[in-house]
C-alpha cells in the first residue's frame, strides 16, 4: 500500500488548517451562539474581548489530529482508487479514473476520516465556544483549561461515548460531501489541462479552492446540526437525536438556520483547500 499519499495528506492538511482556523472559529461561534449580529460583529467582539489569540482557540488539537485525519482521507482515497482502477497516483494522469470511481473513493475516504475526526472535532468546537478572555484576573476560569482537560472532563462526565457526540451527524456530513469534493477537483483539473498532462499549479489552486467551496456548500446544513449536537451535552436542552435537532432548530429559527456559517465557510474553504491540494500534488510529484 503506497504510504506517500498518507504523509502528503498530513502535511498539506496542516498547512491549510492554520490558514483557515480564524475563519473556523468565527463560523463555530455564529452557528452555536446567538449574541452576534453577523461575521463582522463576531470578529470585532472576539478581537476586543479576547485579542487575536481568540481566533486561534482550539487550534493545537486539530493540528495534532490533522496528521491522522487528512492522511486517512487522502491515503484512503488514493488507495481506494488504486483498488478500483488498478492505477497509482502517477499513472492516473495518463489513465484518468471515471467520476463514479472518484466519487466512491472520496466517499470511502470521507466515511473513514469522519470517525477519526469526531472526538477531535468535538473538543475543538467546545474550546472555540469558550468566549472568556484568557487568564484575566478576577474573571471566572473557563470550563475547560485546554484540549487534554476538555477530553478528560468529557470522558469523566459522559464516558467514552461522550467523546463521539455528534459523530453520526459528522459522518453523514462528510461521506457524500467528500465524494463531491474529489469529483469537483478532478473535473476542474481536467477542464483546464490538456489530456494526459499534469495540471499547472494555478489550475490545482483554483480546482482545490472550488472543490472546497462546493463540498462545504453541500455540507453546511449538516454542519450546523453537527455543531449543535456537539454542544448539546453542555446545556440542559439536549436534543433527542439528529432529527430532533433538525426539527427543533428549524422550528425555532426558521429554515435559514441550515445556512448559518455558509459565507464564512466558503471564504475559509477556498484558501484552505487550494493550499491543501497544491501541497499534496507537489509533495507527491517531488517524491516521484
Ligand atoms: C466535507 N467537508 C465539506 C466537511 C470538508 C471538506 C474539506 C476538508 C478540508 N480539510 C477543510 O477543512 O476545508
Amino acid at each position: 500500500m503506497p504510504v506517500e499519499e498518507f504523509v502528503a495528506g498530513w502535511i498539506s492538511g496542516a498547512l491549510g488548517l492554520v490558514l483557515g482556523h480564524p475563519f473556523d472559529t468565527v463560523k463555530v461561534r455564529l452557528q452555536t451562539q446567538t449574541t452576534y449580529r453577523g461575521i463582522v460583529d463576531c470578529m470585532v467582539k472576539t478581537y476586543r474581548h479576547e485579542s487575536l489569540l481568540g481566533f486561534f482557540k482550539g487550534m493545537s488539537f486539530p493540528i495534532a489530529s490533522i496528521a491522522v485525519v487528512n492522511s486517512v482521507l487522502f491515503g484512503v482515497y488514493s488507495n481506494a482508487l488504486l483498488a478500483l482502477t488498478a492505477t497509482s497516483h502517477q499513472e492516473r494522469r495518463a489513465q484518468p479514473p471515471s467520476y463514479t470511481h472518484v466519487f466512491i473513493a472520496g466517499c470511502t475516504g470521507g466515511f473513514l476520516q469522519a470517525y477519526c475526526l469526531a472526538p477531535f472535532d468535538l473538543i475543538k468546537v467546545r474550546l472555540q465556544n469558550q468566549t472568556e478572555p484568557r487568564a484575566k484576573p478576577g474573571s471566572p476560569p473557563p470550563r475547560y483549561r485546554g484540549p487534554v482537560h476538555c477530553a478528560a472532563s468529557i470522558f469523566q462526565a459522559e464516558g467514552p461515548r461522550g467523546l463521539f457526540r455528534g459523530a453520526w451527524a459528522l459522518t453523514l456530513r462528510d461521506t457524500p460531501t467528500l465524494g463531491i469534493y474529489f469529483v469537483t477537483y478532478e473535473w476542474l483539473c481536467r477542464q483546464f489541462t490538456p489530456d494526459g498532462q499534469t495540471p499547472s499549479s494555478g489550475t490545482v489552486l483554483v480546482a482545490g479552492g472550488f472543490a472546497g467551496i462546493t463540498s462545504w456548500v453541500a455540507a453546511t446544513p449538516l454542519d450546523v446540526i453537527k455543531s449543535r449536537m456537539q454542544m448539546a451535552g453542555l446545556k440542559q436542552r439536549a436534543y433527542g437525536g439528529l432529527l430532533d435537532c433538525m426539527v427543533s432548530s428549524a422550528r425555532q429559527e426558521g429554515l435559514g438556520v441550515f445556512f448559518r456559517g455558509l459565507t464564512i465557510n466558503s471564504a475559509r474553504a477556498f484558501p484552505v483547500n487550494a493550499v491543501t491540494f497544491l501541497s499534496y500534488e507537489h509533495l507527491l510529484l517531488s517524491w516521484g
